[in-house]
């Protein structure tokens, strides 16, 4: 599915006119602090239900207001390349968020929704932006969210089982800081994390596997000196050549002396290798950027062999990126048949992206003082 128009109340600077967008491309431009990444963010709260800027909702809200609202319509999503375009109104979304008494209240066709996942479910949202960095150069945190972002949409039920494998991770460090605890109790904690870790890692490891093969063959497409030689690699959060309570049975003294779980999948990672050293320490930023973009664009391949269409948001695509690499991410992302939303200050040429014969749909859209208009 694909968002084909967006309204908002009172979000940031965003003067809130609705906007039909294109399902395919989507090029925002306009000057610093204009509100192009608000337009994006804005979208993001409708397939995330939160900002991927900023960690609490009150910084959305326009100054002054007490709530804001974003409502989008969506298509019914590409079954082929004239469904893509479509531009038919299938689903209507809303989100909105009242400072005052801490309430969400979520729509779908007119109704209201409990849980964010079955917005997420319809608007599979990637976000490219600074803070992708954090995916090579980061935590561990920041890949397992990479990685269960893709988990989640091949197998929706992973949010809840990840959810209560969370809240287990909790309860157990409790038992771990409180010494007197006894160990009967604790193995009665273990066995229960032992149980939904091997459901947990299953199903991320057949995510990883459908991701690995996407993104060796969109590898093998693309012309980047640093392809030979480099690895991404699951590490479940424990050597599973043991069983994960055999492990912790091992490790009891020093998991209660640190006073929290040090195996599992709460330690899961990806790591990120090029000829044997972390990426972080060898790739520069550009080649940084390119290689997330690639990991997400072979993320987008997975759902699209699974009927479901990716929107990214791809925020100021010029930083870091010369224009080879954005014309080589730009005609990637053309392949794919997902929805795109761009943002620069220039105003970007098409023609320097893609060539004539292979040129996609796309809108153009300007953005200033946080009015947005198509040009
Ligand atoms: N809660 C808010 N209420 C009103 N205005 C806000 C709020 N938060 C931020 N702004 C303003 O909204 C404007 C848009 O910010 P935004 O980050 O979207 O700009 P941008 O076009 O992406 O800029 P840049 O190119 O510098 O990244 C800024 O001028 C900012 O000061």
């Amino acid at each position: 599915m694909a968002l084909i128009r967006l309204q908002t109340e009172h979000f940031r600077n965003l003067t809130g006119d609705g906007v039909d967008f294109s399902p395919a491309f989507n090029l925002i431009h306009g000057e610093n602090g204009s509100g192009k990444s608000s337009v994006l963010e804005a979208i993001g709260y409708l397939g995330l239900g939160r900002s991927f800027r900023v960690h609490r909702h009150q910084a959305v809200c326009c100054h002054g207001e007490k709530r804001f609202t974003v409502f989008g319509a969506l298509n019914n999503g590409a079954t082929d390349v004239s469904d893509m375009v479509s531009t038919e109104v299938a689903h209507r979304v809303g989100f909105a968020r009242d400072l005052a008494d801490k309430e969400t209240l979520l729509r779908h066709n007119g109704e209201s929704v409990r849980s964010l996942s079955s917005l997420a479910r319809l608007l599979p949202v990637s976000v490219i932006d600074p803070g992708v960095f954090e995916i090579v150069g980061g935590s561990p945190g920041k890949r397992r969210q990479f990685l269960d972002w893709s988990v989640f949409h091949v197998e929706p039920s992973f949010a809840s089982l990840w959810q209560q494998c969370q809240r287990v991770t909790s309860q157990r460090n409790q038992a771990l800081r409180d010494g007197r605890m006894d160990d009967h109790l604790l193995r009665v904690w273990d066995r229960q994390y032992g149980v939904l870790a091997e459901q947990v890692t299953e199903a991320r490891q057949a995510a990883v596997t459908a991701f690995q093969q996407a993104f060796e063959t969109l590898l093998e497409e693309v012309e980047t000196p640093w392809v030979d030689g480099l690895k991404v690699d699951f590490y479940p959060g424990w050597d599973v050549k043991q069983s994960l309570v055999d492990v912790l049975m091992s490790h009891r003294e020093q998991e209660r002396r640190m006073g929290h779980t040090l195996y599992g999948p709460n330690r899961a990672d990806l790591r990120l290798r090029y000829q044997g050293r972390p990426v972080a320490e060898t790739f520069s930023r550009g080649q940084q950027k390119t290689l997330v973009i690639l990991m997400k664009i072979a993320q987008g391949m997975v759902l699209s062999g699974l009927g479901k269409q990716v929107t990214f948001l791809l925020d100021d695509i010029n930083a870091e990126l010369d224009l080879g690499h954005r014309a080589m991410l730009a005609n990637k992302l053309h392949e794919l048949r997902c929805q795109v939303f761009m943002t620069s200050i220039e105003r970007p040429r098409p023609d320097e992206l893609w060539r004539e014969d292979s040129l996609p749909e796309y809108r153009m859209f300007h953005v200033e003082h946080g009015r947005l208009t198509e040009e």
